[in-house]
């Protein structure tokens, strides 16, 4: 992480603990929006494009983005830099073209080697981790936003007039229905298997883990009588439980201990997942192998570095991508 801009060498990719061995992620630091001027600019799509979106495909609060980006049709609009999968000392980092993972950038084509420098070009003392997504603004050389939430209603809302799609990931009827459903699966599963992964205590484990499994029973429920999780359309609340199921056979199962059921072992979730997969900007954005590499690169929890060679999902068998 930063500390006043400079890079800690001894790093650790396990974020914060309380006493009781509580994992503890922290609030993102960037907060801004689009100017008048950014509008303007975005829509003139000169050669130069004004605004740019870092992200990991590992990451499921970056693919929050990439996913609202696809289904608005904002992909000509806001080029997208995919760092390589695994997490380094020197955090999320461009691998040159002959070692680039397969649906990565190479770093020739980019102006920074390192995510943290995005962080000290915007705020030279900057003290944080340096996280993915990341909307730059490519002309004032500046972080706009660095929380995915924040990031998807930018796109939904401030970026409206660009849509080439008439879906609203937040439609005014439904915001409140949306806020209830978000926060009821924010805390005990999408950051849930998180607490159960990075617990640094037993009771701080099955805490967490008591509530990840609550918390599927419950929405197994709600989807046995539901297609999506509020109302009859896509919000931006399918985004959100979506990049944690699928993210929970693949990583959390095994790497974060989270192994009482898998997905494929609800009906309802199953058939949840198999419908959000055959929309293509569920699945484009979806990378097993990136997935399954950058979980597994966090020393931490995995000093080998082995990466698992199964499981063998379904959703994934037609959807083998190769950049
Ligand atoms: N609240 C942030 C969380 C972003 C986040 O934690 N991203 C992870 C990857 S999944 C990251 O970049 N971690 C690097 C680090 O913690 O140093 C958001 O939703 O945008």
């Amino acid at each position: 992480m930063l500390v006043n801009g400079h890079w800690q060498k001894k790093w650790d990719p396990v974020q914060k603990t309380d006493n009781e061995g509580r994992f503890l992620r922290q609030n993102s630091a960037f907060k801004g929006s689009l100017s008048e001027h950014h509008l303007k600019k975005i829509s003139e799509q000169n050669a130069e494009p004004a605004i740019k979106l870092y992200v990991a495909y590992i990451c499921p609060w970056a693919t929050r983005t990439l996913i609202a980006r696809s289904l608005l049709g904002l992909e000509k609009y806001i080029p997208v830099s995919v760092v390589a999968p695994e997490i380094t000392d020197f955090g999320w980092h461009f691998a040159p073209s002959d070692t680039v993972f397969p649906g990565s950038t190479a770093a020739e084509n980019e102006e920074i080697e390192y995510i943290h420098q995005l962080y000290t070009q915007s705020d030279q003392n900057y003290t944080g981790r340096a996280t993915v997504p990341v909307l730059w603004d490519t002309q004032e050389q500046i972080i706009i936003n660095n929380e995915s939430e924040e990031i998807l209603r930018i796109f939904n809302t401030e970026l409206r007039p660009l849509h080439q799609s008439e879906l609203d990931l937040y439609p005014e009827n439904f915001q409140q229905a949306i806020d209830a459903f978000n926060n009821s699966i924010y805390h005990t599963l999408n950051n849930g298997v998180y607490r159960a992964g990075f617990a640094t205590s037993q009771q701080a484990y099955e805490e967490a883990f008591a509530e990840v499994f609550s918390t599927l029973e419950t929405l197994e429920k709600h989807f046995t009588r539901q297609k999506f999780a509020v109302a009859d359309q896509l919000t931006e609340s399918d985004i959100r439980l979506f990049v944690t199921l699928i993210r929970f056979d693949l990583a959390y199962y095994g790497l974060f201990k989270t192994n009482l059921k898998r997905i494929a072992d609800y009906p309802a979730l199953s058939a949840y997942l198999d419908r959000l997969m055959q929309v293509p900007a569920f699945s484009q954005n979806t990378w097993p192998d990136h997935i399954k590499a950058g979980y597994y690169s966090v020393k931490a929890l995995n000093p080998t570095g082995i990466v698992p060679k199964g499981p063998d999902l379904k959703w994934f068998k037609e959807s083998v991508k190769t950049g």
